[in-house]
C-alpha cells in the first residue's frame, strides 16, 4: 500500500480562490502589513511568498523591512503606528525575530483585530473560548487541507504531536471544535509510538526531521506532516528539506502531507483568507461573524 499523497498547492489554491472572490465584495482593498527584521533567509523567502500571494488575489502589500539591528521601541513604534492607520487591515511580524526583542511582548503589541496570524492573547483565548477570533494560520491550513481532501475530523481519535503556541495547541483547539478526540503529545511523551499507533488522524509539528517512523504510524492513518527541517544541500546547492515523518510512512497510512509542498502552502494561503476576513470585519465597524468560532468544548 501507498498513501495518498495529500498535496498543498491545489488545497491552497482553492482557498486563495475563496479569499479572491470575498475580498471583490469589499468596498476597499484588503492592505496585508508585513514586519521584517534582518535578514534571515528564510524569513525572507516566506515575506515574499506572503507577498505574492497577496498581490495574486487582490489584495494590497506593503512590507516593512528593518535593519537586525532595530530596537524594540522603534519596533512597537512602527506597530502603534500601523495599528492605528484605518487603511491597516492586516498586520504580522515575521519571526523569529532577533535576540534580544522580546516577542511576546511584540506580538502583544499587534491590535487584535488586526493580528492575521492569530498569535494574539486574545486571539487565542477566543479560540479556546468558542468566540469568533481570527485563528493561527498553519493549524487552521490543516484543517482547509483536510476539508479540501473530504476527510473526516468529526469523530476521528487525533493525535498531535508538539505543544508549540504556534501549531499545536491551537490545532487542539480547532480539532475539538469539529468534534474529535484529541491527544497532545510532545518529544518528551513517554512512549510516544504507543500514542501515536492509536491515531486515525496523526498531525506531527515537532522540528525533528523523522521522529515518527512507519512503525509508529497506524494502518490507514490520515498523517499530517507539519515540519520543515533543513538537512543539508542538495547537489544544486538548495537546501533539503525533511519533514518530521518518515517517507516510509507512506506505506502505512492511509494518506500523507508531502514536505515541501504539504501544509507549508495552507500556511500563507490561510494567511490571506485572515487578511481578508480581518478587512471583513473592520470595513463592516463591527464583530467578526465570521471567523473561526469554536463550541463550547
Ligand atoms: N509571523 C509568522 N512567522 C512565522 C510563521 C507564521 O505563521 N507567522 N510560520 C513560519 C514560517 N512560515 C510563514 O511565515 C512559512 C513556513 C513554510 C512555508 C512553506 O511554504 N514551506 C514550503 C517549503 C519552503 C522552503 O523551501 O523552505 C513547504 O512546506 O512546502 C510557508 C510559510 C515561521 N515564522
Amino acid at each position: 500500500m501507498s498513501a495518498a499523497v495529500l498535496a498543498g498547492p491545489p488545497a491552497a489554491q482553492a482557498l486563495l480562490d475563496q479569499a479572491r472572490a470575498r475580498a471583490a465584495q469589499l468596498p476597499r482593498r484588503p492592505e496585508l502589513h508585513v514586519i521584517r527584521l534582518g535578514d534571515d533567509p528564510a524569513s525572507l523567502s516566506y515575506v515574499s511568498l506572503k507577498e505574492k500571494k497577496a498581490l495574486e488575489v487582490g489584495l494590497g502589500s506593503t512590507v516593512h523591512a528593518l535593519p537586525e539591528t532595530t530596537s524594540e521601541a522603534e519596533l512597537l513604534g512602527l506597530i502603534e503606528r500601523l495599528n492605528a492607520d484605518p487603511a491597516v487591515s492586516g498586520l504580522l511580524v515575521q519571526l523569529p525575530l532577533p535576540e534580544g526583542i522580546d516577542s511576546g511582548r511584540v506580538l502583544d503589541a499587534v491590535s487584535p483585530d488586526k493580528d492575521v496570524d492569530g498569535f494574539h492573547p486574545v486571539n487565542v483565548g477566543r479560540l479556546w473560548s468558542g468566540a469568533p477570533a481570527l485563528p493561527p494560520c498553519t493549524p487552521a491550513g490543516v484543517v482547509a487541507l483536510l476539508d479540501h481532501y473530504g476527510l473526516p475530523i468529526a469523530g476521528q481519535r487525533a493525535v498531535i504531536v508538539g505543544r508549540s503556541n504556534i501549531v499545536g495547541k491551537p490545532l487542539a483547539a480547532l480539532l475539538l471544535a469539529r468534534d474529535a478526540t484529541v491527544t497532545l503529545a510532545h518529544s518528551r511523551t513517554p512512549d510516544l509510538s504507543d500514542l501515536t499507533r492509536q491515531a486515525e488522524l496523526l498531525v506531527v509539528a515537532v522540528g525533528q526531521a523523522h521522529l515518527i517512523t512507519a512503525e509508529m504510524v497506524r494502518p490507514g492513518a490520515t498523517v499530517i506532516d507539519v515540519g520543515v527541517n533543513r538537512v543539508g544541500l542538495s547537489k544544486s546547492g538548495k537546501a533539503r528539506l525533511a519533514g518530521d515523518v518518515h517517507p516510509d510512512a507512506a506505506e502505512v497510512a492511509a494518506a500523507l502531507t508531502p514536505v515541501p509542498g504539504g501544509v507549508g502552502p495552507m500556511t500563507v494561503a490561510q494567511l490571506i483568507m485572515n487578511t481578508v476576513l480581518a478587512a471583513e470585519r473592520l470595513q463592516a465597524g463591527e464583530g467578526p461573524q465570521e471567523l473561526v468560532a469554536v463550541p463550547p468544548l
